[in-house]
């Protein structure tokens, strides 16, 4: 693959600020601790990168960091001590991050975010404000999972993901992910012969494609989180490069190497993003066929009429799935009325409810159609 330079690809090295993520078996021995040649190998290529453009860095590898110290031959199964793991291993990745950029006369500075806190309004906020903060300030911020306290319920599970719902947060133009892989193939190639897939112009066409159980055994992704979080990015407007992270430095300048995911969806606002794609749902609206239209196609609010079933314990201001009668989820929204109340609406037309009930269930300004349900 060579020589390869779309829109998407021109775009990707083009961008003034781009979100790249190295997975946990691009930055570790097979022995399981850190590798520094590929680290600074790496560190270089972002450093290069940064003089003409703003990077965050999304990097996995505090657990395996960890194994090697704790003396662990391999990623531990139970969460207490994948934690204990990451606790370690985060500490030494921060250091060996810290000491590789200043080579470069470059400072870097740790965020690590729990899944609430892309997922809480407040806690996004937050997280977008200090995530440009450290960029205005000029450092390289690092990002990974809180993993010493995120736990089962609450955790990402996969940094492909996190570095999606980053680059969406803090307005990326480009989205990198490196990995061991090359690019995308057409099958697992651990598997045999397979074939690169040099372009996707719509990351929903290869969510088929076999993407392979797990990923390297270090890390959790794998390639079929790599594949959601390209689909999540490309929806919301950035375009994607998936390639080695021993290319790095051609990733990164070029962007003539891997597989490009073009950017498919209109950039949405950071509200609305996050309404659709990073905020928990806690019930569930069923909409007549009517309603789907109305909501769907006109984008108008979702009045108690076009309801068929509630379901879930929800209060006004919760987010809450929309779904056609068939159960596909075609919109969420921010509800405005409890679970509770809702059994007794639902169905009704506006004009029979009493005066304190005729507002809308959804208003169309608190609505997110989802482009592929
Ligand atoms: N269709 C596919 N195309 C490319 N790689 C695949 C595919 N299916 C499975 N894989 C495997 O996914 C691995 C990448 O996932 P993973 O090891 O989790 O990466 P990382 O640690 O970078 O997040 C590759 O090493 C590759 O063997
Ligand atoms: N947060 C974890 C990494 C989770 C993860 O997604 O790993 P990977 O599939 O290697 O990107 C860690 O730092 O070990």
């Amino acid at each position: 693959m060579t020589g390869l330079r779309s829109a998407t690809r021109a775009a990707v090295a083009a961008a003034r600020l781009v979100v790249v993520k190295v997975g946990s078996s691009s930055l570790t021995t097979a022995a399981g601790g850190l590798d520094p040649d590929r680290l600074h190998a790496l560190v270089d290529a972002l450093a290069a990168r940064r003089a003409t453009s703003s990077v965050v860095l999304v990097s996995s590898g505090a657990i395996a960091a960890g194994l090697a110290p704790l003396g662990l031959a391999r990623r531990p199964r139970d969460l207490a001590t994948q934690q204990a793991a990451a606790s370690v291993g985060q500490l030494a990745l921060g250091h060996a991050y810290v000491e590789s950029f200043a080579r470069h006369g470059l400072r870097v500075g740790q965020v690590l975010l729990t899944a609430d806190d892309v997922v809480r309004r407040a806690h996004y906020r937050n997280a977008q404000r200090t995530l440009s903060r450290l960029l205005a300030l000029g450092v390289v911020p690092v990002v990974n999972e809180n993993d010493t306290v995120a736990t089962d319920e609450i955790r990402f599970g996969d940094n492909d993901r996190l570095a999606a719902l980053v680059a969406h947060l803090i307005g990326a133009e480009a989205l990198v992910l490196l990995s061991d892989v090359d690019a995308l193939y057409d099958g697992d190639p651990r598997l045999g012969a397979a074939r690169p897939i040099e372009e996707v112009t719509d990351a929903a066409d290869v969510a088929d494609v076999d993407a392979g159980a797990s990923g390297s055994g270090l890390g959790t992704g794998g390639m079929a989180s790599k594949l959601a979080a390209a689909r999540l990015a490309s929806v919301a407007g950035v375009p994607v490069l998936l390639a080695s992270a021993a290319a790095a430095d051609r990733a990164l300048t070029s962007a003539d190497v891997g597989t490009a995911f073009t950017a498919s969806g209109r950039r949405l606002t950071a509200r609305r993003f996050w309404l659709a794609y990073a905020a928990d749902s806690t019930g569930i609206l069923t909409l007549d066929e009517g309603a789907v239209a109305a909501v769907v196609a006109r984008r108008r609010s979702l009045l108690a009429a076009g309801i068929t079933a509630v379901s879930g314990d929800f209060q006004a201001g919760d987010v809450v799935d929309l779904t056609d009668p068939s159960g596909r989820v075609v919109a969420r929204g921010l509800v405005a009325y409890d679970s509770t109340e809702l059994p007794d609406l639902i169905g009704q037309s506006t004009r029979d409810l009493p005066a304190e009930h005729r507002r809308e269930v959804v208003h169309a300004d608190d609505l997110v159609a989802l482009a592929h349900g």
